[in-house]
């Protein structure tokens, strides 16, 4: 058994990943809120499973979380964490920035897994503490990206800077909003699909065809209503990059 794992800035990820010969099976991500640092609920949860024979780390998150989740793999199964990086080219894979260590990791490993998925020209969009948009193409240039605050980010920015109340709950509707709460709420969504829409519709005549929409992270059940166009959501995007690299024999170690 892998144990793969991601710290992100709000939540902590992970699944485990077992082979029987040629094909790695995953089984469902679980994801916590880590605040900084380990949850107990993991930690109960952990000690039921299994020595892994490989532990394997991507993070953009708390490097205290990391350092912490050194400490209790080692603890509780005497195994070294193996820390994924991004790298410039990984296979068909090459990643726009000049600059590919700024690249964030998990926008790296989720390039990775759609290109193994399908070499098809994709947009892939993860909504999680920040929102990102990534264009690939079906032979696996990457052709850059945005990032945007993710919906709770966007909703505490309002929060933050204006006299406007916390109101809680989800938009009933996606259109003209006649309340506060919907306003914001709906605002916060509405600006994540409108950019997906407007980057497919660019990919779409950047390579005159129909590409594939990714759709990935914490709030991609939330996102998905509000998408215009054909979606799938993956919700195991980024882990299954991470189980790529890791059958890779290169994977570093720190
Ligand atoms: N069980 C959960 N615990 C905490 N947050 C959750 C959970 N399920 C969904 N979410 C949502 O996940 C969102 C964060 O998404 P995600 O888990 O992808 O973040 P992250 O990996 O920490 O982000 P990033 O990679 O951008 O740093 C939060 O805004 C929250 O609404
Ligand atoms: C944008 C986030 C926060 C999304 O998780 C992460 O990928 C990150 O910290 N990236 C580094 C900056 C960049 O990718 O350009
Ligand atoms: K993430």
């Amino acid at each position: 058994m892998l144990l793969l794992l991601d710290v992100g800035n709000t939540n902590l990820c992970w699944t485990r990943a077992t082979s029987d010969g040629a094909t790695a099976r995953l089984s469902s991500v679980q994801r916590v809120r880590h605040g900084g640092a380990i949850p107990l609920d993991l930690l109960a949860e952990w000690e039921g499973y299994e020595v892994p024979e490989r532990v394997i780390l991507s993070h953009v998150g708390d490097p205290g979380v990391v350092a912490a989740l050194t400490r209790v793999v080692m603890a509780l199964w005497g195994v070294r964490i193996e820390f994924v990086r991004t790298r410039a080219r990984f296979g068909a894979v090459r990643i726009a920035y000049g600059e590919p260590a700024r690249f964030g990791v998990d926008r790296w490993l989720a390039l990775v897994a759609a290109h193994a998925l399908e070499q098809r020209a994709t947009l892939i969009v993860d909504a999680g503490s920040a929102a990102t948009f990534d264009l690939l193409l079906a032979d696996g240039r990457h052709l850059g990206g945005l990032i945007l605050p993710g919906v709770e980010m966007m909703r505490q920015s309002l929060l933050a800077g204006t006299q406007i109340p916390r109101i809680a709950g989800e938009p009933a509707e996606l259109t003209w909003a006649q309340d506060t709460g919907s306003a914001v709420a709906a605002g916060s969504l509405l600006a994540i699909s409108a950019l997906a829409s407007r980057l497919y519709d660019r990919l779409r005549e950047e390579v005159g065809a129909e590409p594939k929409l990714l759709l990935t992270g914490g709030d991609a059940e939330r996102v998905q209503p509000a998408i215009e166009r054909p979606c799938e959501v993956r919700e195991d995007l980024v882990l299954r990059g991470l189980l790529q690299v890791a059958l890779d024999e290169t994977a570093t170690l720190d």
